[in-house]
């Protein structure tokens, strides 16, 4: 019999296997005008990111936000622009190819961005083409946001729902509670503090509208305040966005060993006139050196790969602004980026969902 025969026709070979399809926020294909353009379009028009009615929401985005914020925004990402492209996007092609080559031949891993591309549409649809019936998705999202992780959730069901067999699907919500994603930071953040004595510790976190936090309490007013609430991480506020940032710090500065008083958790890059969740870092960073804090190091763990919003933001503007009120010293620790505790991360959530 001719070899050719004996082997199994290449859908087949697949069938058994699990997808694995992690997932990011997405960034612009160039950081052209017209590209970004493109990209705040698809993004802000998501109605879990600008959570108001369709009418009024095209109207924000395409008559002000796109033609406004575009060009702002792409002299940004031509900053952060590497020869790799994106960051963001790099990170993850690293993590899809490591991810892949530590967990194996039973595994199908495959990178995708909640906008822009590659889509997380292409992504299912190489899963279904090789007949694959179990798909875990990740979410790169320590802590769970509707605007971000509902919304990678929300449009994968969107995509399954037309199909004729629906996959076992299983969705990570969060992972800042993972002990390798508080480890990552840690141990990144350790070069810094052996070299200098820092006064202050910033933790600064994207932000997000209040009314968000608001929406998804299921507590309905009773215990969600948006103030100390957040003080603990229970079944009560375990989706709470705000709550699960304050976690994180918690257990960073437990492990870190940083005394109560010596850091702040805050909130950045808020857009629009409507309050976001506080406090802001923008107002934090101005106050530090009048506190007579002048050193300081930063941390973003809403990220796990550096992107405009760290790399630019948190490391270039805020310490701009932190030097002209009279800091002296401002560092920022790194995400986990392709570190090999980030890809074990990762693997671990795999390997537990199996
Ligand atoms: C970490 C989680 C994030 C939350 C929560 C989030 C909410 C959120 N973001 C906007 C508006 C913008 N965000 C932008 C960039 C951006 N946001 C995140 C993550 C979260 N956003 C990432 C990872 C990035 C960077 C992407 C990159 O390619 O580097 C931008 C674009 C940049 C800019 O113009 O500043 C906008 C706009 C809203 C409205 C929102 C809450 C609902
Ligand atoms: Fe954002
Ligand atoms: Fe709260």
């Amino acid at each position: 019999m001719e070899a050719s025969v004996l082997q199994k026709p290449a859908a087949t070979k697949q069938l058994g296997k699990t997808g694995v399809l992690l997932v990011n926020l997405g960034t612009p294909d160039s950081p052209s005008v017209p590209d970004v353009r493109k990209y705040l379009r698809e993004f802000l028009m998501d109605g879990r990111v600008i959570d108001i009615p369709l009418i009024p929401r095209t109207l924000l985005v395409n008559g002000i936000i796109a033609p406004f914020r575009a060009p702002k925004s792409a002299k940004t990402y031509q900053e952060v622009w590497t020869e790799n492209g994106s960051p963001l996007k790099y990170y993850g092609e690293v993590a899809e190819r490591e991810l892949q080559r530590v967990l194996g031949d039973e595994f199908v891993v495959k990178l995708a961005m909640r906008y822009q591309s590659p889509s997380i549409q292409s992504g299912l649809e190489i899963f279904q083409k090789q007949g694959l019936t179990k798909i875990i998705v990740i979410p790169f999202f320590p802590q769970y946001a509707s605007a971000t992780t509902g919304s990678i959730h929300d449009k994968v069901m969107e995509i399954v729902r037309e199909w004729q067999i629906i996959p076992d699907l299983t969705f990570v919500s969060s992972f800042l509670d993972h002990p390798k994603f508080i480890e990552g930071f840690v141990r990144n953040a350790q070069k810094f503090i052996q070299q200098t004595d820092y006064d202050h510790f910033v933790f600064s976190y994207h932000g997000l509208p209040e009314r968000q936090i608001r929406k998804g309490d299921v507590t309905k007013g009773q215990v969600c305040k948006l103030g100390s609430c957040c003080d603990s991480l229970n079944a009560m506020n375990q989706y709470c966005y705000r709550a699960q940032c304050f976690e994180t710090t918690r257990r960073l500065v437990k492990q870190l060993g940083i005394p109560e008083g010596q850091y702040t958790t805050c909130f950045q890059s808020r857009l629009g006139k409507d309050p976001w969740i506080q406090p802001y870092t923008e107002d934090l960073v101005k106050e530090l050196p009048k506190k007579g804090m002048k050193r300081v190091l930063a941390f973003s763990p809403a990220f796990v790969a550096d992107c405009l919003e760290t790399t630019i933001e948190v490391g270039e503007e805020y310490k701009e602004l932190f030097e002209e009120h009279g800091g002296e010293q401002w560092d920022l620790v790194e995400s986990l980026n392709d570190s090999p505790l980030w890809i074990e991360l990762l693997a671990d959530l795999v390997k537990s969902r199996v």
